[in-house]
């Protein structure tokens, strides 16, 4: 039978810097018998994406993106409503996305699983002109992911330190939403609109959000006491979030987010809106190779 076209996309900034060997791990673990591939290396933002849809037009039936969470988003949005299977190895910092799926964040493991070639739809997640696959939000978060963009430096320690120079003067703000026709008005110290369950490194902000249920699971943090932080650190990374007395949950289809917006991030890529923000679910959009029921106890690998 013809070999199966598939093509690496590779973001070399991503993450740490593993992605630098990916080109022989390729070589050598990508099963040949069965594919054909080709290597291509980002250049500047957004590249991903035109890149993905080169891949289209060439006929891959499989696109890789080798990156965190941000290449991985840029690629998708080239591949949305395509016939084309979107492959994932992270090399990123937080790699909220890969850990999703339980794709091995060992380089030679996740090749493994593209040979696999097992997949399954997914849920995306439209806002005005853009797409993500896991976690939008806006307050602190966006705040810490626009923050961290700005420093220059990639990494969890890194993450973590903007983390804590942000919390201590952080002001919750007051946000006017809709949500599937009806008006929230709430001050918050985040709300985050969730496709998938977690940020990224286990930080569960969703931990009831399914990816492929055709729905969006809104998660609002109202403003809490200081004394509350390390309880909500506990809830947050135990899944547990939307336990406390400080979360609102809900599940729904489609949110308006009214302006003025300070930030936005779509899965730790800051964004800035200065209209009325739409989002809306669109349900099995995205198809994506994931590992099969077996490869899932590779869990502990994280
Ligand atoms: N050659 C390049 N030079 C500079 N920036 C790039 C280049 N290629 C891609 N980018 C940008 O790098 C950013 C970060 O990528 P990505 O999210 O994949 O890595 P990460 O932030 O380390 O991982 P994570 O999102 O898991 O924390 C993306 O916004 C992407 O647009």
């Amino acid at each position: 039978p013809p070999k199966k076209k598939v093509c690496f996309i590779v973001n070399p900034i991503s993450g740490t810097g593993k992605n630098k060997k990916i080109k022989p791990l390729i070589k050598k673990h990508l099963d040949r018998k069965q594919f054909e591939y080709k290597i291509f290396y980002t250049d500047r933002p957004k590249h991903a994406t035109e890149l993905a849809q080169k891949a289209l037009e060439k006929k891959f039936e499989v696109v890789v993106a080798v990156g965190g969470d941000g290449t991985i988003n840029e690629v998708a949005q080239g591949l949305i409503g395509s016939p084309a299977a979107l492959g994932i190895i992270p090399t990123g910092s937080g790699n909220g996305l890969a850990r999703h799926f339980k794709i091995p964040s060992d380089p030679k493991l996740a090749i493994e699983i593209i040979n696999e070639n097992h997949d399954q739809w997914i849920d995306t997640v439209k806002i005005n002109q853009e797409s993500y696959i896991g976690v939008a939000g806006i307050g602190f978060d966006a705040e810490v992911s626009h923050a961290f963009s700005e420093l220059g430096k990639r990494g969890f320690s890194s993450y973590i330190k903007v983390v804590l120079s942000e919390l201590p003067n952080y002001q919750p703000q007051a946000y006017e939403l809709v949500i599937d026709g009806k008006p929230l008005v709430e001050k918050a110290f985040l709300i985050c609109f969730a496709n998938s369950k977690q940020y990224g490194n286990n930080a569960f902000i969703a931990p009831h959000a399914e990816i492929d249920d055709g729905y969006l699971d809104v998660i609002i943090l109202k403003e809490f006491p200081k004394h509350a932080t390390p309880k909500l650190v506990h809830d947050l990374f135990n899944r547990q979030i939307e336990d406390s007395k400080y979360t609102i949950a809900l599940k729904c289809q489609e949110v308006i987010i009214k302006k003025p917006l300070h930030y936005l991030h779509l899965d730790g890529e800051p964004m800035q809106f200065n209209e009325d923000v739409y989002i809306r679910i669109l349900p099995s959009s995205l198809k994506i190779l994931t590992p099969t029921e077996k490869e899932k106890w590779s869990d502990f690998l994280f």
